[in-house]
Parts: C-alpha cells; structure tokens; sequence
C-alpha cells in the first residue's frame, strides 16, 4: 500500500494508534488527519466481522464520494478549499439539473411546471452563494501556502459551470474552446453551447401565449420587443398568471447568480488582492467585468421602462 495512495478523513482515533503501529516511520509528511482509504476499509472490515457496507453507503455512494478528497499539500487550509471547491460543483450540477428539467417543461408549455424547477434552482444558487463565507475564513497567508501547487488549475475551467452558463444563455465559443480537447467533456460542453437555452425557452412561450409578437430577424428577437413582452406580463398579469411566476422565478435565478458573482469576487479581492489569477486572468479586473454580465437582460431592463401607476390587473 503506497503512501501516496488514496487519503481519508477518518477521526476514530483508534485507528490512528493502529496506523501508528504498523507504518509509524512511513508517516511523515501527511496531515495527521488523514490515512489511505484501503487501510480504513480493511481496519473497519475487520471490526465489522467482515461488513463493510451499509445500505446508506450503498445508496449515495458515500465511500467513493468520502476517497476523492485528495489535498496536494499537508496545509491544513487546503482541505477545506478543496471540499467547498467539490460541494460547489456537486451544487452546479444541481441547478444544471433543474435548470434543463425547466426547459423542458416549457417546450411543452408548461410555464408552471418550469416555474417550480427554477424555483430550486434559484434556491440552490442561494446556498452556493453562501458557500463563500466558508472560503473566507482562509486567510490570505493559509491560501498562498499552497496556491503556488494549484498550477493553472482555476474555477474558469469548471465544464459544469460553464454548461450551467450555456443553458441559462451566456454563450461563449471562446470558454467553449477551453474544453475542445478534453475527452468526455468537450461533447457535452459543445452540446450545451448549440442548443435552445431556457430563456429561448420561455420567450418561446411568450411567443405562443400571444405576448411576443413582431420584432425577430433572422431568427433573433430584437431586444425592443422582448422589453415590451416582459413589461406587457408585468402590467397585465398578477401573480396569478402562470406567466408572471415565470418571469419572476426566471429574475429570482438571475439575482441569484449575479450574487454568486459578486460575492466570488469580494472574497477574491480579499484573498489575493489584485494578483493575477492562476486561469491567466488579470483576476479582480477581470471578475469585476464579469459580475457585470445579468442573465435574461431584457427583464432586467424592462424595469426601467415599466410605466408608474397601478396595474391592469
Ligand atoms: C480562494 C479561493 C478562490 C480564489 C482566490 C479565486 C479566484 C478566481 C480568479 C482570479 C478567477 C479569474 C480566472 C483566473 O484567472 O483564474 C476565478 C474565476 C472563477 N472561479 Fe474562482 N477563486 C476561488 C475559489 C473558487 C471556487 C471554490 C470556485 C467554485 C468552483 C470558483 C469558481 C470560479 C469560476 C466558475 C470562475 C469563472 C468565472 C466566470 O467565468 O465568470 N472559484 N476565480
Ligand atoms: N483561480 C484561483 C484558484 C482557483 O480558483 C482554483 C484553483 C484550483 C482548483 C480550483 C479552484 N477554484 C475552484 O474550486 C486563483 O487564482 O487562486
């Protein structure tokens, strides 16, 4: 068993003691923290008489999901960069998820239906805007112990947030490119970058429900008359209509994604200040353009134009 072999968090200190006794002098170097995985397993199986699974283990995968924290340094700190790092993808695909089922829904006309996959989506960007607190508490001295042995690994280079972009519809051919020659990746990436986006989707349906009518060129809505639709749901439609959910749950996700962004940036401008990022980016320049970008633009600016007064409805 190699001692660069799969670590594990385990805490039964127990284990530890056994550890010590039988590799002590192989120690060196590691966090005390953590052990190979394939030593916990065969310790636990032989406490267990041989069980080494439950069906909770079973269900979620959980050991699979507890030996792929692999820190590349012993810095205490790095662990819990690189378990928010994993949460927060676990998190993307989540909202990935609801995000696609939304779309779907509205394909189908179902405005409600969509309503209610955004609705967690928007709830789970919540909980991975706060993520950020967590990184926070990593000072910058603790984070430039080991950033150095990040290379050029960066969040710029997260497939699922940038498929999470495409279906919410940011495209982008260039942070597509960055994954054009990674195997099992660049499909799905290039999949996402070519389809229908959710917000295709719903104007889709404003089309079909009667409230987008003229103003598209070669297959484009002119913005003009997106900003009218939007500004015709929220005069003549209350939260009673499927439509005005709709385009208050779509404004619930962009809000919270804007938030991400800004607080992404906040918590990079107090960690590495105004040093480049390991992406080959300016860093804090660069995200400060980027916290600037609004998905479903148009409802955000039919804000603007929404005349004073009471509603229609
Ligand atoms: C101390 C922690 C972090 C720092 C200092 C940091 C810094 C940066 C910087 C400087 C960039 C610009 C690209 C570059 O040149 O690298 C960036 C982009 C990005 N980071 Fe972070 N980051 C941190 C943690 C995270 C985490 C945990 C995630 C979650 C997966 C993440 C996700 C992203 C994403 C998705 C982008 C691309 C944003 C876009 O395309 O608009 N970052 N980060
Ligand atoms: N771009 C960051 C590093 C970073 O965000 C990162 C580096 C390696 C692996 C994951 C990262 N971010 C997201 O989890 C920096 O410039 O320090």
């Amino acid at each position: 068993m190699a001692l660069h072999d799969i670590l594990f968090l385990h805490a039964d200190p127990e284990l530890f003691a056994e550890y010590d006794r039988r590799f002590g002098d192989r120690y060196e170097g590691h966090s005390r923290t953590h052990l190979p995985s394939r030593f916990v397993e065969l310790y636990e199986a032989a406490k267990n008489g041989g069980r080494t699974r439950t069906e909770y283990i079973d269900y979620q995968s959980i050991d699979v999901l507890l030996s792929l924290q692999r820190p590349h340094t012993a810095h205490p700190a790095e662990m819990s960069f690189y378990l928010v790092g994993q949460a927060k993808e676990l998190l993307f695909k989540l909202v990935y998820e609801e995000v696609s089922a939304a779309r779907l829904a509205l394909v189908v006309d179902e405005a409600d239906n969509a309503s209610w996959n955004l609705r967690r989506a928007a709830t789970a960007l919540d909980l991975l805007a706060r993520t950020w607190d967590v990184l926070a508490t990593i000072s910058p001295a603790e984070f430039n112990a080991f950033r150095e042995q990040l290379g050029s690994a960066s969040g710029i280079d997260s497939y699922m947030y940038r498929m999470l972009e495409f279906a919410l519809g940011r495209k982008s051919d260039s942070m597509a490119r960055r994954h054009a020659e990674v195997p099992g990746v660049a499909e799905s990436v290039y999949r996402e970058l070519h389809r229908s986006s959710v917000y295709d989707e719903a104007l889709g349906l404003l089309h079909r429900r009667g409230l987008l009518t003229d103003g598209a060129e070669a297959g484009e809505w002119h913005p003009d008359a997106l900003r009218q639709a939007w500004v015709r749901v929220y005069e003549a439609h209350g939260p009673s209509s499927d439509l005005f959910r709709l385009g208050e749950t779509l404004m619930d996700l962009a809000h919270a994604f804007s938030r991400w962004r800004s607080l992404h940036l906040l918590l990079v401008e107090r960690t590495i200040g105004n040093k480049h990022g390991t992406g080959g980016t300016t860093g804090v320049d660069w995200l400060r353009r980027s916290a600037d970008h609004r998905f479903f633009p148009e409802l955000w600016e039919a804000r603007s134009i929404l005349p004073m007064g009471a509603p229609l409805w």
